[in-house]
């Protein structure tokens, strides 16, 4: 992914700053004049969603915080360098606006993100929550954390699958009563539909990646951790793809149940290279956050609730799961 392709900063001209650093999720950290004053002028609202992110230390030392996704700098130009960074600089702003318009709707409610195995959900969600100022949660590791064993492929081995689909259902309930989260949910958390009843009390997404991108991107980490996975014979890239070809044939109809769909192929086509692997974490961060201000649009003007709005305050998931 994009987190071995570092820009090389400090060799920029237009940048000219000392010790640029990133935050654990890949964020740059910049220190003022350092080319941040673009984003200090959209970032001057004190309530802004973004707060926690971007506003942290504002009065002592003020700096921004940019995701870098850019692909590949193996030219190594200053110039390409300060090119790609003001396309980052600009890709940035993009999603921050996105998000203070679409966490002015969402109001408070949960973010779900559905999809096969390897389609981002983890990636992404990291993003959207990081700049709407939600916590982040992955629902295999609350069912690891439930059930007690490090890992599904071991929950998989010791019990069985429909043991874990039960303690995935139970963590989706206690989920649905909570706000203010974005969470990636198991690739296999559609095919039952009580779980639906639970993941449509916040907004669902489905990341709808191609089969040759996922199976190219699991075959790159090896399928150790995706038990569903282990029976198919052949290279990591071949046994990935056969196998998801077939469990997306399965449940291609139940993540169409998404309140949004995020498809790969049109975001590649619409930017014009058609080439779904040139697209950054952030080009799909900004895709979702544009169709769930389209959804959430469309709620105000037919006054008709895709998402229920008025959620309890839920229990504290922290407690739930001593996290
Ligand atoms: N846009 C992208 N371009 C290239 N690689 C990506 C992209 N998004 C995610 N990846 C990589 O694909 C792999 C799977 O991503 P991620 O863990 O986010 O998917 P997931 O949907 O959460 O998977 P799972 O359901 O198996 O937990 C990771 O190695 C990640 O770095
Ligand atoms: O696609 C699936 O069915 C699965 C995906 C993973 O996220 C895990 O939830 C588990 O390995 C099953």
């Amino acid at each position: 992914m994009e987190s071995g392709t570092a820009l090389r900063l400090q060799s920029s001209p237009w940048i000219g700053c000392e010790n640029p650093r990133r935050n654990p999720l890949g964020f740059l950290v910049l220190p003022r004049g350092c080319g941040g004053d673009r984003l200090n002028t959209l970032n001057s609202s004190r309530d802004s969603r973004l707060g926690k992110g971007l506003d942290r230390n504002r009065n002592r030392h003020w700096h921004v915080e940019l995701k870098i996704s850019c692909c590949s700098t193996k030219s190594g130009t200053s110039a390409k360098v300060s090119e790609k960074f003001h396309a980052a600089v600009d890709e940035a702003l993009i999603l921050k606006r996105k998000s203070e318009d679409v966490a002015s709707h969402l109001n408070s409610r949960c973010i779900y993100l559905v999809g096969m195995m390897g389609s981002g959900k983890t990636t992404v969600g990291k993003i959207l929550s990081e700049v709407l100022g939600y916590s982040f949660f992955d629902s295999d590791k609350l069912v690891e954390q439930a059930v007690g064993v490090s890992s599904v492929a071991q929950i998989f081995k010791d019990y069985s699958e429909a043991f874990f689909r039960d303690n995935e259902s139970n963590v989706l309930k206690d989920l649905s009563s909570m706000r203010r989260l974005v969470v990636a949910t198991g690739g296999g958390a559609v095919i039952r539909p009580i779980n639906w009843k639970y993941m449509r009390q916040g907004v669902t997404v489905w990341l709808d990646v191609p089969l040759e991108a996922l199976a190219r991107r699991i075959a790159a980490v090896g399928t150790a951790s995706r038990p569903l996975l282990h029976q198919e014979p052949g290279d990591p890239y071949t046994k990935a793809l056969i196998r998801l070809s077939t469990l997306s044939e399965e449940r291609k109809d139940a993540y169409a149940n998404a309140h949004v769909r995020i498809c790969l192929r049109n975001i590649a086509a619409k930017k014009s290279h058609g080439d779904v692997s040139l697209l950054t974490p952030t080009d799909i961060a900004i895709e979702v956050l544009s169709k769930i201000q389209t959804l959430l649009l469309e709620e105000v003007s037919t006054e008709k609730f895709f998402v229920p709005s008025d959620l309890n305050h839920g229990d504290n998931l922290e407690e739930m799961y001593c996290l």
